[in-house]
């Protein structure tokens, strides 16, 4: 810790606790983020350091995923992770610009393009996010949008999964119904209500509890989809009321009558409620909505445009000390 000089506190969540910092040795502004010691339980605090570590190690040197510098474990410190310093969160920046103010098409759709890129990445490295939501977006100097926050993330398996994961007004009708076999399309439904967020100004499906947002959720994009699906019987609540009641089919289009239809075709693929039915995220790039606009707005404002693979801006990384 001694090569960072500590600026200030800038979040703090259930895993831990992240401050603005400058690396002494380059200068660079950095974010720490200390995790959480699990009351003494050391073998979990390392644990979990390596996992969210070696995710964001599998995702460095995408331009739209927040890059690891460092992370370290040891006895004065805790253990800590050293990333790029970005910048406020997409909620916060959200927040400030007034509850209820829509974001413009043209504007959605750069975004969108941004965090869709981010996520085909990730998932083409293995690894599945499990809580995308507008607190786990950064936006930088630029207003440029990177992921962070791969705390509950893993590296996609055939084992069993735990459940619930991801943030309740975000997380997929699958894991509502308790799936504990599901894929990436789990952060492709988050991306399609943070899509939904920044056309509307505000959260599309604000569930109070489980059911509350399965009902939600159904009675906004229908139900009918999902009980057709072949592994629909096999969710451990298949058997909740909720899915028998009878709904019409998607209220999403009338939500969103001012949207595009080759946006609309992108916000209904990834809201499909049947998980074999969602747009990926590679998938949804590929749509017309993307493919037929002036791409060039849309790319990262004064990026270097790093792909995935390359080191962003060329910074030679700290070894990963774990
Ligand atoms: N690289 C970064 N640059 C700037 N701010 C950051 C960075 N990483 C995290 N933050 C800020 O710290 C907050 C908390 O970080 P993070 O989500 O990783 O912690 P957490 O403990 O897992 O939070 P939660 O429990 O809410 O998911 C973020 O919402 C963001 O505001």
């Amino acid at each position: 810790m001694e090569h960072y000089e500590r600026i200030e506190k800038i979040g703090e969540g259930a895993s831990g606790v992240v401050y603005k910092a400058r690396d002494r040795r380059t200068g660079a502004t950095v974010a720490i983020k200390r995790l959480r010691g699990g009351g003494g339980d050391d073998e979990q605090l390392s644990e979990d350091l390596v996992r969210e570590a070696r995710c964001l190690e599998a995702c460095r040197g995408h331009p739209c995923l927040v890059e690891l510098r460092a992370a370290h474990r040891d006895a004065a410190a805790g253990a800590f992770l050293v990333m790029d310093y970005v910048g406020p969160s997409l909620a916060q920046v959200m927040r400030e610009r007034g509850a209820g103010r829509p974001v413009p098409e043209a504007e959605a759709r750069r975004l969108m393009r941004q965090l869709l890129d981010g996520a085909a990445a990730m998932h083409e490295a293995g690894v599945l996010h499990r809580d995308l939501k507008p607190d786990n977006v950064l936006v930088d100097g630029h207003g440029n949008l990177k992921i962070c926050d791969f705390g509950m993330s893993r590296f996609a398996a055939k084992t069993p999964y735990t459940s619930p994961v991801v943030t309740l007004w975000y997380r997929a009708p699958e894991l509502l119904l308790g799936s504990r076999d599901y894929d990436a399309g789990v952060d492709t439904w988050a991306l399609g209500c943070i899509m939904a967020e920044l056309l509307a100004g505000a959260p599309l499906l604000p569930g109070r509890s489980e059911m509350d947002q399965l009902n939600r959720a159904f009675d906004t994009v229908g139900a009918d989809d999902m009980t057709e699906w072949p592994c629909f019987d096999r969710l451990p609540r298949a058997g909740s009321p909720l899915c028998r009641k009878s709904r019409p089919p998607s209220r999403l289009r009338e939500m969103f009558p001012a949207l595009s239809t080759a946006g609309f075709d992108v916000l209904s693929g990834l809201l499909a409620c049947r998980p074999d039915r969602r747009l990926t995220a590679a998938d949804a790039l590929r749509r017309p909505w993307f493919t037929e606009a002036e791409s060039s707005a849309d790319q990262p404002r004064n990026a270097c445009g790093a792909r995935f693979s390359e080191r962003v801006g060329g910074v030679a990384a700290d070894a990963i000390v774990v």
